[in-house]
Formats: structure tokens, C-alpha cells, sequence
């Protein structure tokens, strides 16, 4: 796989610079832009930044001893009876102690005989370790084929999955790892050594059925990232389903995401017999880290000129901007390109190439803003995301809150007890009534954000 991250590394996004280059040639913000704030709107939406979004390692182990946080432990990793290679992993990723998930988790994980595990958690809270530490010590390197399966709905979640499992597996030099996701080839009538496939659900059933590079008998653990989307209808549901009868009836099962309908909650338990499941209450599904607010707006010129103003008042960290059609997100690219702001696009129509240079780029800060659809509402991790806007409010094909998509977007930001902010911009009577419910479903409060009002911003800067 290293071919590929480093091939994507090298990509350059020629296409798309050239239609936004002049966003990458200007300032972030003019002069004139400027303007548009008044004083008390930019140091207060200044201060909201420095004094909110910031945490240092002392607010996470506060974090850490409130029982009622996801980030809870009382539990050390070494009491997680973890392999000392995979410990030696874990610490050298800066991990202290484990999350809630993971002190939770891991022991079901790990006892034998092995467990079906349905894990719900908060966006954010360290899933992926949970299950990458338990695929991890179900493989034995002394066999050469694949023991475990990961799926994850889309590439770019794919390769971030793969690259914590190589980070964790840094001291097991003999457990590998192998990508299942478009662009990746085996050679005709060849059989995969590795231990691990990570990968998106149609490449890895066409490995398994149409080419049979690996014996699906031999699968000892798999693992639905993302569970929800794997195993509903609209989503996976058909290829992951396809797989799992493929293997044996002793494989065990790991699904995880940060949302469950009850009927995706239902199917997943037939899938997965007799399955432990850590559920989340409704009012813990949102994180209190993450406050939400919403402007309430005109029209969509109106949106973007409050976009300006949050984009123009903050100075640390880095935004991501949700638009349900891709249309209005090349409209709001372009506007915002016009008047000279660095914002990347990122779209499903991209390539994979594409997807990912726009990816790095924004990671490494190369970008602040980074407009997208749906496609990067799940599981991307990026810790410098602070602040979440909701251009437009998720919807379900029948214009209904799409409460699922609303959780996953803002949880782009807030990573692993950070705080985050997740603004919304609401117009017409449709919006409000979107905004309500989804208020309502998750019993936490979403505010008016008057940037107008010297109270409000002052009352907003000030928190905790
Ligand atoms: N025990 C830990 N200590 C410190 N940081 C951690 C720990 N576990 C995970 N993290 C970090 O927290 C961040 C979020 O973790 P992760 O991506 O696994 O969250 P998630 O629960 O899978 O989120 P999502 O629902 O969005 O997929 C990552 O940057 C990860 O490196």
C-alpha cells in the first residue's frame, strides 16, 4: 500500500488549482472583506477561537475522570492485557490511557471464546483504535493469508483505517496489511499473503468470489466500520451481507459507528448473533464539547455572507462547510474563490487521486476551508477542524432531518474531546422546521447566533 499513499502524496490537483487558482495566489482575506466585520464581531469571534477551541492535554484528563464523558477511563492500557509490541504501538502514538470505547470494548474483544460486539460510540472517541487493536491481536503472522477483514464505506476511510493499523502494528514487523480499494491489483491466479484486508466492501467481494485471491474460510474477525451505513439498505448492504456468508460461522463479528437505526440495529444483530452491544443513550449521542449554533439567513447569498464573516473572524484552525448538492457547493466554491479565499473542493465526482490530494492539502493546512458534500460527513479524522458549518441542513430524500448525517457532519469536529463549534445556516420556514427536530431528536440545545448582537457574540466567546 505504501505505493499508493505515496503516489497520492506526490498527486497534484492540477484540475481543480486551475480552477481555484486564484484562491491559492490571494490573501485569505482582503482588505475589504475585512471591513464587512465589525471590530467587536472579529475579536470576539477571535476569542471564541483562542479561548474555546483550544484544549490542552489538562482538559482532556479532566475529561477523563467525569464518568458522564466518552473520554472516561479508569482503566490503563496494560490492563487491557494488550500484546507489549502493540502496547509499545499505542503509546508511541501519544495514547495515555484508554477512551471509554476502548476500556469497554477491548476486553470483550480480546476474551475468548471470541465475542460479537455491535459498539456504538460518539464520533470522535477512538473506535478505530478499539477495533484495530482487536484485529490486531486475532492475527497470527505465522500463517500467510488473510485472518481478518475490515470494510469501510468510502477510500478515504479505507486509508486512514490502514495507516492506524500500520502506526499500531509499528513493533509487529510480521502481522501485514493489505488494501482492497479501487486502483490496488493482485496478480491473475495469485493468492494474498497478508493478514489483514482493509478495504471497501465491492473490491473486497470481488477478491473473495469472482478471483478468489483468499480464502474467506479462513476469516477469523470482521469488522464493519461504520456499521450503520454497512448494513442499511441505502447503503452497503447487499456486498457486506454477500461477504459474511462467505465466511465461517465462528468468524467474529465487530461493527461500529457513531449512529444506529433501530432497524439498522436489528438487522446488524441478525448478522451478527448473540452480539454484546454498547448502545448509547439519545441524549448521549451528541457531545457536549461541540456547541452548536445557528444564523438565521435570507437566502443563500445571504449564508455566504455569513460565511464570510465566521471565515474572516477565525484565525486558528481550519473549517469544513457541508452543502447537500454538489451544485451548490461549486456555486460557493466559486463565490468564495471570486473574492479570494483558499478553499479546496471536495466532491464525490473527484477521482480517488483527486480526493486525496484535496485531502493532504487540507490536513496539512494547506487549505482552511474545505467545502464538501455528504461524501466526507463519516469518520475522516482531522484534529485542526474547530469549527463545522452547515451550509445546508442535512436532509433525507423526502426533505426530513437526516439526523444520522447531522452527527456525523459535526462531528468533524470536537476530535477526541477537543472543543469544536457546528453553525448552521437556516432560511425559510423548511430550514427552521429541520433545525427543530433535529434540536429535539438530540435533546441538546442548537442557539441563535446573532452576529448583529454584541450580547450574544460576547455571551458566545465567553463560554467555558
Ligand atoms: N486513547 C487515546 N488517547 C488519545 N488519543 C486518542 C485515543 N484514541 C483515539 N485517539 C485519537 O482520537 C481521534 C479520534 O479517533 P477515531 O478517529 O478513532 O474516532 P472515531 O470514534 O472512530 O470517530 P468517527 O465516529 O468520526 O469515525 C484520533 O485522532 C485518534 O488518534
Amino acid at each position: 500500500m505504501e505505493s499508493i499513499t505515496k503516489n497520492f502524496n506526490d498527486a497534484h490537483l492540477d484540475s481543480i488549482n486551475s480552477n481555484y487558482s486564484t484562491a491559492e495566489t490571494q490573501s485569505h482575506t482582503s482588505h475589504e472583506e475585512d471591513n464587512e466585520l465589525s471590530a467587536s464581531e472579529k475579536s470576539l469571534l477571535q476569542k471564541i477561537v483562542r479561548t474555546g477551541l483550544i484544549t490542552s492535554k489538562h482538559d482532556i484528563e479532566v475529561q477523563r475522570r467525569d464518568p458522564k464523558s466518552p473520554l472516561y477511563s479508569i482503566k490503563s492500557f496494560e490492563l487491557l492485557e494488550l500484546h507489549p509490541n502493540l502496547l509499545k504501538g499505542v503509546y508511541e502514538m501519544g495514547y495515555n490511557a484508554p477512551s471509554k470505547i476502548q476500556e469497554t470494548a477491548l476486553p470483550l474483544l480480546l476474551a475468548n471464546p471470541p465475542q460479537n460486539l455491535i459498539a456504538q460510540s460518539q464520533s470522535g472517541t477512538g473506535k478505530t483504535a478499539a477495533f484495530v487493536l482487536a484485529m490486531l491481536s486475532r492475527v497470527d503472522p505465522e500463517f500467510q493469508y488473510p485472518q481478518v477483514i475490515c470494510l469501510s464505506p468510502t477510500y478515504e476511510l479505507t486509508i486512514q483505517t490502514g495507516e492506524v493499523i500500520a502506526k499500531m502494528s509499528i513493533y509487529c514487523p510480521n502481522i501485514k496489511l493489505r488494501y482492497a480499494v479501487r486502483g490496488e491489483n493482485v496478480e491473475k491466479g495469485s493468492k494474498i499473503e497478508e493478514h489483514i484486508i482493509v478495504g471497501t466492501p465491492g473490491k473486497v467481494l470481488d477478491w473473495a468470489t469472482k478471483f478468489k485471491f483468499f480464502n474467506p474460510k479462513n476469516i477469523k474477525v470482521f469488522v464493519l466500520d461504520e456499521a450503520d451505513i454497512m448494513v442499511d439498505t441505502q447503503g452497503h448492504q447487499d456486498q457486506s451481507f454477500r461477504i459474511r456468508r462467505l465466511l465461517p460461522e465462528t468468524c467474529q463479528m465487530m461493527f461500529f459507528s457513531a449512529t444506529y437505526t433501530e432497524d439498522v440495529m436489528r438487522f446488524a444483530n441478525a448478522i451478527a448473533p448473540e452480539s454484546v452491544i454498547i448502545k448509547l443513550k439519545r441524549e448521549e449521542e451528541t457531545l457536549d464539547n461541540i456547541r452548536q449554533y445557528y444564523v438565521n439567513c435570507n437566502n443563500k447569498e445571504d449564508k455566504y455572507n455569513a460565511l464570510v464573516n465566521i471565515y474572516g473572524g477565525v484565525t486558528i484552525g481550519q473549517a469544513m462547510i457541508f452543502c447537500q448538492t454538489k451544485k451548490m457547493a461549486l456555486w460557493l466554491i466559486n463565490q468564495m474563490a471570486e473574492q479570494g479565499h483558499a478553499v479546496a473542493l471536495l466532491s464525490g465526482e473527484l477521482t480517488i487521486e483527486q480526493r486525496i490530494s484535496v485531502l493532504d492539502r487540507f490536513r496539512e493546512g494547506k487549505e482552511k476551508v474545505l467545502v464538501t458534500t455528504n461524501v466526507l460527513s463519516r469518520g475522516i479524522d482531522i484534529e485542526q477542524v474547530t469549527i463545522v458549518i452547515n451550509f445546508d441542513l442535512p436532509v433525507t430524500v423526502t426533505r426530513g432531518p437526516d439526523y444520522d448525517t447531522y452527527l456525523h457532519r459535526i462531528g468533524r469536529t470536537g476530535r477526541f474531546g477537543k472543543k469544536g463549534i457546528a453553525i448552521n445556516l437556516v432560511s425559510g420556514i423548511l430550514d427552521h422546521v429541520v433545525l427543530k427536530k433535529i434540536e429535539e431528536h438530540f435533546c441538546k440545545p442548537i442557539e441563535c447566533l446573532n452576529t448583529d448582537n454584541a450580547d450574544d457574540m460576547e455571551k458566545l466567546g465567553a463560554e467555558d
